[in-house]
């Protein structure tokens, strides 16, 4: 059984920076992720957009919101990714996570629960699978290659402008109606780029590899008109699933599917906390700022209670 001070469960931008407090206290501190990608929704759902309202950052895009947090966090936080936390079990002072891991204290930082991409529509196989993308890592990847993107909202929008700001990158923007659900300016945006083509109202219905390419059959709607259009690469913008089943579970007070929280971020369970979206009380905003600033109030919490003969130093500037 590997043995920690603190779990966080959710490394979206409230988890990761709460594992940089904790580090701050000395807590040894382990963070899961049910995805292979730590940032939650910034990093899925609005990667380029600018945030407006982090403290001290006058404008500051998503990504690399994502990026300082987690390179602050990797030098010290023991990360597991791909793993979506199942079961919390308690036992005596400390509780059990997955059968695998015994911690003193847990703060669930699950946000709206845990991602999965609404997958592509058709039937593929391992090699197919392989050229399919459900968001973008990184933008350069898609340099020198033609991409269909497929989806009408702000995320497929905004990795369409990106991968088409790449060297040699040729992109068709593949949606099922003429009107897109994301910002009118970014379809602006798009229809000025001469490396972008934008094929609607139109259906995938066949899916496979044909000269080395994928070769996808769209159906244009509301005739019987099929089109061959070949990719080396397709980026699926149907949006994601948020599944919040687990924290039914962990026997924690909900509200709406949401955590209730004390004024210390500590739930009805001793020892349990929550912060961030997952959690609600009166007056609470989906703000990261504020989910920052109730990581700051669990860790101090759970400081008193699990070291109550040390000194606590509150400010970081004295530790
Ligand atoms: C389009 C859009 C624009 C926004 N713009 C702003 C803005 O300008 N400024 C601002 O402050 N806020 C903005 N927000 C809100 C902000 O993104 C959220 O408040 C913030 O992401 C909440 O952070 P979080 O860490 O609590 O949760 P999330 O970001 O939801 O992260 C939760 C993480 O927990 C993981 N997880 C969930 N369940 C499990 C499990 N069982 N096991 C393991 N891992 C799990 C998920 O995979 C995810 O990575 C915006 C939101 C959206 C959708």
């Amino acid at each position: 059984m590997k043995k920690f001070d603190l779990a966080i469960i959710g490394a979206g931008p409230v988890g990761l920076f709460c594992a940089n407090f904790a580090h701050l206290h000395g807590l040894n501190t382990i963070i899961f992720d049910s995805l292979a990608e730590v940032g939650g929704q910034p990093k899925l759902l609005y990667p380029f957009k600018e945030i407006l309202d982090i403290p001290a950052y006058s404008s500051i895009l998503a990504h690399e919101l994502i990026t300082k947090l987690q390179n602050d966090a990797r030098q010290h936080t023991t990360f597991v990714l791909n793993h979506p936390v199942r079961a919390i079990e308690q036992s005596n002072n400390e509780f059990v996570i997955d059968d695998d891991y015994s911690v003193r204290s847990v703060i669930i930082a699950t946000g709206t629960g845990f991602f999965s991409p609404k997958k592509f529509p058709l039937k593929t196989n391992e090699e197919i699978e392989k050229r399919i993308h459900y968001y973008v890592k990184d933008p350069q990847d898609f340099a020198h290659q033609k991409v269909g993107v497929f989806g009408g909202g702000d995320s497929a929008l905004d990795w369409a402008i990106e991968i088409a700001s790449q060297p040699a990158a040729k992109i068709k923007l593949v949606h099922r109606r003429n009107e897109f659900r994301g910002l009118e300016s970014s379809v602006t945006k798009l229809k000025s780029l001469k490396n972008v083509e934008i094929k609607t109202p139109y259906l995938p219905k066949s899916i496979e590899i044909r000269d080395n390419q994928l070769n996808i059959s769209l159906k244009k709607i509301g005739s019987n008109a099929i089109t061959d259009e070949q990719f080396d690469q397709i980026i699926v913008g149907y949006g994601f699933r948020a599944n919040n089943q687990f924290v039914k579970k962990w026997g924690v007070n909900l509200v709406n599917n949401q955590i209730e929280v004390s004024r210390s971020m500590e739930t009805n369970i001793p020892g349990i906390y929550a912060i961030g979206d997952v959690t609600t009380y009166s007056g609470r905003v989906p703000l990261i700022g504020l989910g920052f600033g109730e990581a700051q109030i669990a860790i101090t919490t759970i400081m008193r209670k699990l070291f109550p003969e040390k000194t606590l130093t509150i400010h970081s500037t004295s530790i």
